[in-house]
């Protein structure tokens, strides 16, 4: 990957530095000319989120932060899929310290992503099912790929998402759209989520959508900094506060609800119609 990576850098000139591999399943390449870094996931085939995923886009995100870049866009290296959300697989027939670990991780890049002070977007390449959802609505701004599916679907695995998680999505969302989406587990094309407001601007590639979320964050270039950041991080005072308090809680209660049995029959039967889903 490294050296494909380099190759791809030489191969278009200078006008991005390729910041990080050292992480196997994220990169950052911050361009020379906007300062802005993108945050590229790759987890083949589909980006689902196991712990390791979730440690490498928390240590791109400090990295972005620290190296100064002035926006960060959220994006997949995958030409159909922006991210399947949680790995099911590594919360399937597992242990309990292991669904602690899962959860406390995924806590910890959405607190990372939702409260970073840096200006942030999501180039919606593909599907963003569930975590994939939840990775775009905790960036400021969607630019996605036409004929996708974006949501929150727990309802449909049995789970009840935690306020926090869906706190991204209800920002965005009327109300009483967010409630009747939330407890149907639906899934929006790109189409619907853009008339809904859950996407801002659809764009027809990769390249198109990542050009629209870098002129999003240029728009705040005459903008100081540091009263943009604390501006945003006001708006999201409330959703951190709540959680904050409520995160060591919400481990446990995921922990117990996703070794019970039942969830657990759920996941098992998830699973095996997306693998049947492949034979047909
Ligand atoms: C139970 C506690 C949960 C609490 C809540 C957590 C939030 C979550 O994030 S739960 C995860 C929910 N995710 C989903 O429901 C998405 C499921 N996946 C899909 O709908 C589709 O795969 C896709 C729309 C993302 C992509 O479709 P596509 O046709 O391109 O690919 P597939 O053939 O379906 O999949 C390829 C390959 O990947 C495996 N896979 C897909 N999603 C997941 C996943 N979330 N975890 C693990 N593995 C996944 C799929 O089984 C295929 O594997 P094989 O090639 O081996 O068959």
């Amino acid at each position: 990957m490294l050296h494909s990576n380099l190759l791809r850098l030489v191969a278009r000139g200078s006008s991005s530095r390729l910041m990080s591999t050292a992480t196997k399943l994220t990169t950052v390449e911050v361009n020379d000319e906007t300062g802005i870094a993108t945050l590229t996931m790759n987890r083949p085939p589909v980006n689902s989120q196991n712990v390791q995923l979730l440690l490498d886009l928390q240590a791109s995100i400090s990295e972005i932060e620290n190296n100064k870049s002035r926006g960060l866009i959220l994006t997949s290296a995958h030409s159909n899929v922006f991210s399947a959300g949680l790995d099911i697989f590594e919360m399937y027939n597992t242990d309990v310290e292991r669904l602690r670990t899962v959860w406390t991780e995924l806590q910890n890049v959405w607190i990372a992503l939702y409260g970073t002070s840096l200006p942030t977007a999501a180039a919606i390449n593909g599907h963003a099912p569930a975590g994939g959802c939840l990775l775009a609505t905790a960036c400021e701004y969607r630019v996605m790929r036409p004929n996708f599916l974006i949501g929150l679907n727990e309802a449909q695995l049995g789970i009840i998402a935690p306020k926090w998680l869906m706190s991204g999505f209800t920002n965005v969302l009327p109300k009483r759209v967010a409630e009747r989406a939330l407890t149907q587990g639906r899934m929006f094309t790109t189409q619907e989520a853009f008339e809904a407001g859950l996407v801002d601007e659809i764009a027809s590639s990769k390249e198109e959508a990542v050009e629209k979320c870098a002129a999003f964050i240029g728009s705040f270039a005459k903008v100081n900094p540091l009263a943009r950041g604390l501006t945003k991080l006001q708006f999201r005072a409330d959703n951190i506060k709540e959680f904050e308090k409520i995160r060591e809680k919400d481990v446990a209660d995921f922990a117990a609800l996703a070794s019970s049995p039942e969830v657990q029959k759920v996941m098992g039967t998830y699973l095996e119609n997306l693998k049947n889903k492949g034979k047909k």
